[in-house]
């Protein structure tokens, strides 16, 4: 009730002994903190928080605009709902290490349980698209360096993400991620590898704990959780899954009551009062206070 009972250090252990267990941890990006409620009822390891869907639903497109306190607050919104980890992009890290520090620190505040940060240029590009560049070898560790210095919990997850697939190449990223890994990095996101042989190579290449990014219509194939586990990977992440699907099925519905001129016809196509409200827990807050749970379905 009111938010998850579990602490951000609980569940930073619980992220740190899931990753240590070898299984491979799915976790779905939730668009707010009620789907991230979803998330958890249903069985998922953790919740990602993503970027791209922090600015689109802003109206934003995912080009570094949006800023790290707006990033903190509404992970941080989506953190405390939900008793599973969350891990949260953050982008470039916001500026210098010096800021990078600071957001990370932030992060820790707001009760996330890692994030990850990038070798993008300022200003960053979508993952998936293309024309992005990437920073130097010595900025990229300055970033990961500062964010790990910056941690008060050491259990709090500082995975880097490389983006020098795409401009650089598979050896590049592999050179990349070894230097990410000595300089402290928790853990590793090779964004825009192309398929399983790339992700077999920094597999290979690398110790810690390996990130894929199974987003949709992007430049890597989709894979099972059957052959991400086989290639030895430990988290995957659907970012933006969860907003496609529930914006989809907005644009069918939108459409149905414009020719339908009723919504009618869509009733067994959304989520009742009843699962709302179970979702939100609405019981406990009438064993709470008898005053709020006066109604009836
Ligand atoms: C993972 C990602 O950074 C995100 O913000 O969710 C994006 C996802 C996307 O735009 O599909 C990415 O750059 O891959
Ligand atoms: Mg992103």
């Amino acid at each position: 009730m009111l938010y998850a009972s579990t602490t951000a250090a609980d569940k930073r252990v619980a992220l740190r002994d899931g990753l240590a267990s070898g299984r491979l941890l799915q976790l779905p990006g939730a668009f707010n903190p009620l789907s991230a409620r979803l998330i958890e009822a249903k069985g998922f390891d953790g919740v990602y928080v993503s970027g791209a869907v922090l600015s689109a639903d802003l109206g934003l497109p995912d080009i570094g605009l949006t800023t790290a306190t707006e990033v903190t607050v509404r992970a941080g919104q989506i953190a405390r709902m939900t008793g599973l980890p969350a891990i949260v992009d953050a982008d470039t890290g916001f500026g210098e290490p010096m800021n990078v520090a600071r957001t990370v620190q932030g992060l820790e505040d707001a009760g996330l349980a890692g994030c990850h940060i990038e070798d993008q240029v300022n200003p960053k590009r979508c993952g998936h698209l293309d024309g992005k560049t990437v920073v130097d070898e010595d900025t990229a560790l300055k970033r990961i360096r500062a964010a790990v210095d910056g941690r008060r919990d050491p259990n709090f997850l500082v995975m880097a993400r490389t983006d020098i697939r795409a401009v650089d190449g598979l050896a590049a990223t592999i050179d990349r991620a070894k230097a990410l890994v000595d300089a402290g990095a928790d853990a590793i996101f090779p964004e825009a590898l192309t398929g399983p042989e790339e992700f077999a190579a920094v597999r290979a290449a690398v110790d810690v704990p390996l990130l894929a990014n199974m987003t949709e219509f992007g430049k890597g194939q989709l894979l099972t959780r059957q052959q991400l586990e086989d290639l030895g990977i430990n988290l995957v992440i659907y970012p933006v899954t969860l907003l496609r699907l529930a914006m989809g099925a907005a644009m069918a519905g939108l459409d149905t009551i414009r020719a339908e001129g009723t919504q009618s016809g869509l009733l067994d196509r959304m989520q009742t009062r009843a699962e709302l409200y179970e979702l939100l827990d609405y019981e406990a807050y009438g064993q709470f206070d008898t005053d709020v749970f006066n109604f009836r379905l």
